[in-house]
């Protein structure tokens, strides 16, 4: 096991091979009671800037389009309601991406404003088509800046958070190092809110369910997804072999200190195995449609033997959908085992379940592959700890 003594060489390693960077600023950051936080605005953009000059590339991810528009037009509190949270973010938007843009301007820095939904994504020729925009913006020295489309967005199609989007995000342009900018010195050991004794955890080598327990959902006044989104997405993005770093978004020149070596925060790392970023996308993009529940032979070739889904193992089909949908691999026991492209539809999954391959002929009056879910079109997700 790795000792916290050795995260200043980890780090130092992990800045050294960063050439692109996915930095994630939480609401809690970027407001203040009076409506967006101009000098954390300021300070953010300067040593962003700092990072571009040295030849980096820097994508950020940037909530604060809710927060500042309900201060914009004299509302006291964040709006409950989903149609009064999407007037005000579509109000506040155009202001954070103002205050972008006249911020990094003084450094000569042109922004693009990005939206995104779930849906956008989740379409793998429309998340290849993000990918191509982002690429081009990056090489045309253009710093993208991204937020949930939340005028559009509706329950099914959202991320929730920009946290697990910026893990996502880190995944599309294979940043180096995603960071993520809060209200708080990183990960504690339980929710400082409740536990004033909870302790900054300073390394973690790998995301356990202690961990995951240790992290609120409940977010500050201003924020969203609370620390567990944080986790999720610096599960996420190690997934995909991309370690990261959760830290105080308001302490001074915060993104240049971390670069220069400065122990803040939180360091998670990415273990040496990573999803390839089609098995990422089809993991957390994909917007499941329905479920296959597979036998334990399935299960035990799925997991450990890297086979395609075959008719024989599946036991059972739950949703509709057409072939091609994302679908959910369970076990018998209700556990998701992975995700995957299904090549049949719901309907002639439930005729073929059961069948050897050579009697889905009969069974359909066609048969297309042999397969129900290539193993290319899937991926496992490790069992649960
Ligand atoms: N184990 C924990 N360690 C650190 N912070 C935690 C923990 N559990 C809950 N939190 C809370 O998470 C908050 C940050 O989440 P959130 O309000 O969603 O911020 P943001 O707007 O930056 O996304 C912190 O202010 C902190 O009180
Ligand atoms: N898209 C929303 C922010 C959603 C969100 O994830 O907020 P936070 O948890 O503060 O990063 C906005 O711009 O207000």
């Amino acid at each position: 096991m790795l000792q916290p003594s050795q995260r200043k060489l980890l780090q130092s390693q992990i800045i050294a091979r960063t050439r692109r960077v996915v930095i994630k600023v939480g609401s809690a950051v970027m407001t203040t009671a009076e409506g967006l936080n101009q000098a954390a605005i300021d300070e953010l953009t300067d040593t962003m800037a700092h990072l571009l000059r040295e030849g980096r590339e820097v994508v950020l991810v940037s909530s604060g389009a809710i927060a500042a528009g309900f201060k914009k037009i004299g509302l006291t509190a964040k709006p409950r309601s989903i149609p009064q949270k999407q007037a005000v973010a579509a109000i506040g938007q155009t202001t954070l991406m103002q205050k972008y843009e006249q911020a990094f301007a003084r450094h000569g820095v042109k922004v693009a404003q990005i939206l995104l939904t779930r849906n956008d994504l989740a379409n793998r020729r429309r998340y290849l088509n993000a990918r191509n925009t982002l690429f081009t913006l990056l090489n045309w020295k253009v710093l993208p800046v991204i937020n949930e489309n939340d005028t559009v967005v509706v329950e099914e199609i959202q991320f929730g958070d920009n946290d697990n989007l910026s893990a996502l995000i880190s995944s599309v342009v294979q940043a180096g190092l995603l960071i993520i900018l809060t209200d708080i010195d990183g990960l504690y050991d339980q929710d400082p809110r409740l536990h004033p004794e909870a302790k900054l955890i300073p390394l973690v080598e790998k995301i356990d369910l202690r961990l995951e327990r240790a992290a609120s959902r409940q977010p500050g006044i201003i924020g969203s997804g609370g620390m567990f989104s944080k986790i999720q997405a610096a599960k996420k993005a190690a997934s995909v072999g991309i370690p990261t770093i959760i830290a105080h978004g308001l302490k001074p020149r915060i993104i240049q200190r971390l670069f220069d070596g400065a122990e803040e925060g939180t360091l998670f790392l990415s273990p040496a195995a990573k999803l390839s970023s089609r098995q990422y996308w089809l993991a957390y993009t994909t917007n499941p449609a329905g479920e296959i529940v597979v036998d334990d032979g399935a299960r035990q070739v799925l997991r450990y033997q890297g086979k395609s889904l075959l008719p024989a193992g599946i036991i059972g089909v739950n949703g509709r959908f057409s072939a091609g949908a994302a679908v959910r691999l369970l076990d018998r026991g209700g556990e998701v085992i992975g995700i995957g492209l299904s090549n049949y539809s719901a309907s002639d999954i439930a005729c073929i379940k059961g069948l050897q391959t050579c009697n889905i002929q009969q069974s359909l009056g066609y048969k297309g592959y042999d397969e129900v879910v290539h193993r290319d079109n899937m991926v496992i997700f490790p069992e649960s700890s």
